[in-house]
């Protein structure tokens, strides 16, 4: 079977289109490497790891809470209560966990593809995401990397390539941008542009996705079809092997795609992990009999418990001798999930809900117990392979020192990410990018024009100075002052609560690879927010101030501008931080409703009168200053004096403020606090999963 699995892979046709040939440097000639040799033609040139990686994982177990958990301030407070209560008890109680992984033992040597298999709910996501360092469940046993890393090691982690089932990419960028992007924030500084980039051609060569270079990702939040879910997989394990790890581990890459382009991409990782010598985990679902022959070893799971690890080869005559003979022609992927999930020929109700209890898997495990997998040939070729990891470990261990610490200058400077400058504006470029197709999408151009030109309409030259000559005219333009504010900025709140919900997972997951500290992504946040937040608002009040023929002098045109642009920038801020803070987008929509509600109420333009107990809530509303400026701005002193208390109840009785600087001010010290507040909220709120 192993001889069988070593022709077919290099017989496949996709080998010609996918080679890998390794190269010792970064410094690779991409032209050389198209205008190679026939059996070469499109074969691309990677840089081999420069240390290889043998893992190691013994007796893991891992536990999740047994009861589902309710998020919410509630359940905290439920939870800090106990906690207390036992504390004065002296009783400690312990939350009822479920064990969900069993003893899985095994070692993965450098250049070997092993196959996670098991039925839906084995524990397969739970275990490479643990040996990604990725999760954070309470576990025991050891994980261990070349015999001393462990994944959760902080600055270890960051070195290891993970492909989650689900693409995390920006859809609005193009796949170029999107690799290059990642790039950047993650290979040293001392590399080039030019060779960042050169590595990226190179990628997109290897992985074969240069035709699609130009095409954006693509997906429902952009309202655009992009690549397929092939090409997206293929994007997710390039962006990881940018930086080149000598371990990639993989959640489900095949899910989804067809079974050529699942083949092609298991042939992918097989050449990567053979040539590059690289030592690759995935999961795999339900494997065609060609994909599973190209599997060095098979790591069969269920209901967390480990039901075979060794060579894939000898898998089928191993299960054979315990009982469980393959029908002749069956794909072995299929009968070893049949037999994981306790099918046993006949229908059964509950096949593939095994649990420990269940007869079938009792009598496998037994039998398993009984007859464990010698796995003679491999165990003495992982032993082999241990012994010569043992005695260079040493060395591993000197370089991760050294890179890590960086006393080795040359090296260390090497591999230092980018400066924090760059960090700053590839993140403010990227978020520029990625938000071209929704803040300037058609429907959200067209919604806010729309409503540019009916409020002209509708308030057409009601400022110029003749129909300010009485009260209603005045309050007219007062109420055209209000909706000037109150639209504008909800305009942009509402936009700006989708932010970080959007980007949480993308935020996670480059924060768990360390590409950049917190700080980074605020500030290029913010600066891409600059433009965006200004260019609607700037256009829709120019529309609206000629069309409504507001104070027709260059003082009060700026002034006016510079009041509604700190306010959106203030609204921006507000739904940044409800974004921030829930992280959770139905929960953020409607705290978002609340205050946007409220801020309107008591903006003064509805309510006059604001029982004393509640009126507070007034000076929070930033609507209220800006309204209160503007005001000031186009009013004072255009308006009829009032005369005899005759104008106590017009609106402009409850303008607060007479000097516009108070206000101003006041809405600098809003903006500030709350984009201090939106930092705080990443800071700690944006925690791993
Ligand atoms: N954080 C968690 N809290 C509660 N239960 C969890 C948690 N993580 C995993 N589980 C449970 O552990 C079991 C294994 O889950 P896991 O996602 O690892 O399975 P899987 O084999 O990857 O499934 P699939 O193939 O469907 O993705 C499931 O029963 C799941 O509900």
């Amino acid at each position: 079977m192993a001889e069988g699995r070593k022709s077919l892979a290099s017989d496949e046709p996709p080998a010609a289109e996918h080679a890998v040939v390794e190269l010792q440097d970064v410094g690779v000639d991409l032209k050389a490497a198209r205008e190679a040799p026939a059996n070469r033609s499109s074969s691309s040139f990677m840089p081999k790891p420069k240390v290889p990686m043998h893992l190691a994982f013994n007796d893991v177990c891992c536990y999740v809470p047994a009861m589902f958990q309710i998020p919410g301030f509630v359940s905290t407070v439920k939870k800090v209560a106990e906690a207390c209560a036992s504390r004065v008890s002296g009783k400690r109680e312990v939350a009822p966990e479920r064990q969900i992984l069993h003893s899985i033992t095994g070692v993965v040597n450098p250049g070997e593809v092993v196959a996670i298999m098991g039925p839906s709910g084995s524990g397969k996501t739970t275990f490479v995401s643990l040996l990604a360092g990725r999760n954070h469940a309470r576990h025991t046993g050891e994980i261990l990397y070349n015999d001393q890393h462990k994944p959760t090691d902080k600055a270890f982690k960051r070195q290891l390539g993970f492909v989650s089932q689900e693409d995390i990419m920006f859809e609005g960028l193009t796949v170029f941008e999107t690799l290059y992007y990642t790039a950047v924030l993650r290979l040293p500084r001392a590399m080039t542009d030019k060779d960042k980039r050169e590595r990226v051609s190179i990628i997109l060569e290897v992985l074969g996705i240069a035709h699609v270079k130009d095409s954006i990702i693509g997906g429902f939040r952009v309202g655009r079809r992009g690549i397929s879910g092939g090409e997206k997989k293929r994007v997710a394990i390039g962006q990881e092997l940018l930086y080149n790890p000598s371990v990639i581990l993989l959640d489900e890459p095949t899910s989804g795609l067809d079974s050529t382009t699942a083949l092609n991409l298991i042939h992918t990782l097989h050449t990567l992990a053979q040539v590059g010598n690289r030592t690759i985990v995935t999961t795999i679902h339900q494997p065609s009999s060609r994909i599973y022959q190209m599997l060095d070893k098979l790591l069969l799971m269920g209901q967390g418990h480990l039901l075979f690890y060794g060579d894939a080869s000898a898998a089928t005559d191993y299960f054979a001798t315990i009982g469980y003979t393959m029908p002749y022609g069956m794909n072995p992927a299929d009968y070893f999930l049949d037999v994981a999930s306790g099918w046993s020929g006949e229908p059964k109700e509950e096949a593939g809900n095994l649990n420990a209890t269940d007869p079938e898997l009792k009598a496998l495990l037994g039998a398993i117990a009984e007859k464990p997998y010698s796995r003679q040939s491999s165990r003495q070729r992982d032993i082999e392979l241990a012994s010569s990891y043992a005695s260079t470990k040493e060395v591993f261990g000197h370089k991760w020192r050294s890179v890590k610490q960086g006393e080795d200058g040359q090296e260390g400077g090497e591999l230092l990410g980018p400066r924090y400058h760059t960090q700053v504006y590839v993140i403010c470029i990227r978020s520029l990018k990625e938000r071209r197709f929704e803040r300037f999408s058609s429907d959200s151009l067209f919604t806010v024009f729309f409503m540019a030109i009916l409020c002209g309409i509708l308030w057409f030259q009601a400022g110029v100075g003749a129909s300010l000559a009485t009260y209603v005219g005045a309050g007219d333009v007062a109420a055209l002052l209000f909706f000037l504010v109150t639209f504008l900025s909800f305009n942009i709140l509402f936009s700006s609560i989708f932010t970080f919900p959007n980007e949480k997972n993308m935020l996670l997951k480059e924060r768990e690879a360390g590409m950049y500290p917190i700080s980074a992504f605020f500030f290029g946040r913010t600066m891409a927010d600059i433009p965006l937040d200004t260019l609607i608002p700037v256009t829709v009040t120019t529309i609206i101030y000629v069309m409504t023929g507001l104070k027709p002098t260059v003082e009060a045109f700026l002034l006016t501008m510079m009041v509604v642009l700190i306010t959106c920038f203030t609204a921006g801020s507000l739904g940044l931080l409800i974004g921030a803070a829930f992280l959770n987008l139905k929960r953020a929509q409607s705290v978002a409703t609340i205050l946007m509600l409220t801020i309107m109420l008591t903006g003064g333009f509805f309510v006059r009168d604001i029982p004393v107990w509640l009126s507070w809530i007034s000076y929070l509303s930033y609507i209220q200053y800006a309204w209160d400026a503007l005001i000031n701005i186009h009013l004072k002193g255009r308006v009829p004096e009032c005369q005899d208390n005759a104008c106590d109840d017009s609106l402009l009785a409850q303008v607060k403020y007479d000097d516009v600087g108070v206000q101003f001010g006041i809405l600098m010290l809003m903006l500030t606090v709350l984009r201090f507040a939106v930092y705080l909220s990443l800071r700690f709120g944006a925690k791993s999963r």
